[in-house]
């Protein structure tokens, strides 16, 4: 069965006006699908309607079923201390398993370590079986590793987001979807736009390197980069973005 499969994909913005329209993807296992094409060509919201965080037309289906048939994880809190009764969260499964991983994620509040609480929570109840708490240790460990095998020093887990740098955000936002290990497809968005040139590499390694692992659930990933380096070395189709539609490319254009 196909992991991802996308039918006359279109999108228009609220005035109506069309981004794109008629994408067909198919995605297998194995495959890195690098998208490139010109600025504002429409590539961010291709990933955000493959995330199922834009509205599109057309279909999308995951392993063969709709991105609203996985459903949505629940988390009530109570405090009744303070006169809440509950508090109702969702979070849509399908978004777990095909993951979008912003450039630059929006400003969120907090640290990213609350970020990671909220995130590994959702994870929890869906492994269920009666954890009391919704956290594990090992929730935590993997993308703090992750992070730290960056050059990313634990301190910064505790900082408010809006006092990271770019290159730090960017890590520790991709450390998040890859040690969650719950993404089948990860959707990258320029993910190492902001980094050295060391730093992209080892980072791109490692990314590869989960994808070809078992212990991984990783399947696919879908790669948006400017560099035509990038996308020869992490490539293996090749997805080009233009005059409002797109069209895939034996090898990575020059
Ligand atoms: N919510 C929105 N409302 C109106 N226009 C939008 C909205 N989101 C995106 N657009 C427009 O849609 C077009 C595609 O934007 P998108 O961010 O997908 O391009 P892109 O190819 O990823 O660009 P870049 O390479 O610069 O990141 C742009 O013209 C953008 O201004």
């Amino acid at each position: 069965m196909d992991l991802l499969a996308v039918h006359d994909l279109g999108c228009t913005t609220e005035d109506g006006s069309q981004i794109f329209s008629g994408v067909e993807l198919t995605l297998h296992e194995g495959d890195v699908v690098v998208v490139q094409g010109k600025s504002g060509c429409g590539k961010t919201t291709f990933l955000k309607c493959l995330a199922h965080l834009n509205l599109y037309s057309g279909h999308i289906l995951f392993c063969g079923k709709t991105p609203k048939s996985y459903g949505t994880f629940l988390r009530l809190l109570l405090n009744l201390n303070r006169g809440i009764e509950s508090v109702t969260i969702g979070a849509p499964i399908y978004r777990t398993k095909v993951a979008y991983v912003p450039q630059r994620p929006p400003l969120l509040p907090g640290s990213p370590r609350d970020f990671l609480a909220t995130a590994s929570s959702f994870k929890a109840r869906r492994k269920g079986k009666g954890r009391k708490d919704a956290r594990s240790s090992e929730d935590f460990e993997h993308p703090l590793k992750i992070a730290s095998s960056w050059g990313i020093d634990s301190q910064l887990w505790d900082r408010e987001w809006t006092n990271l740098s770019g290159g730090e955000t960017q890590r520790i936002a991709l450390a998040i979807g890859l040690g969650l290990d719950t993404a089948e497809v990860l959707l990258l968005d320029e993910p190492t736009s902001a980094l050295d040139q060391d730093s992209c590499l080892i980072v791109e390694r490692h990314i590869l390197d989960a994808l070809n692992s078992s212990e991984n659930p990783l399947k696919a990933i879908v790669w948006i980069t400017h560099s035509p380096e990038q996308a020869s070395r992490v490539g293996t189709r090749f997805l080009q973005f233009t005059g409002g539609s797109s069209y895939e490319e034996p090898s990575p254009p020059v």
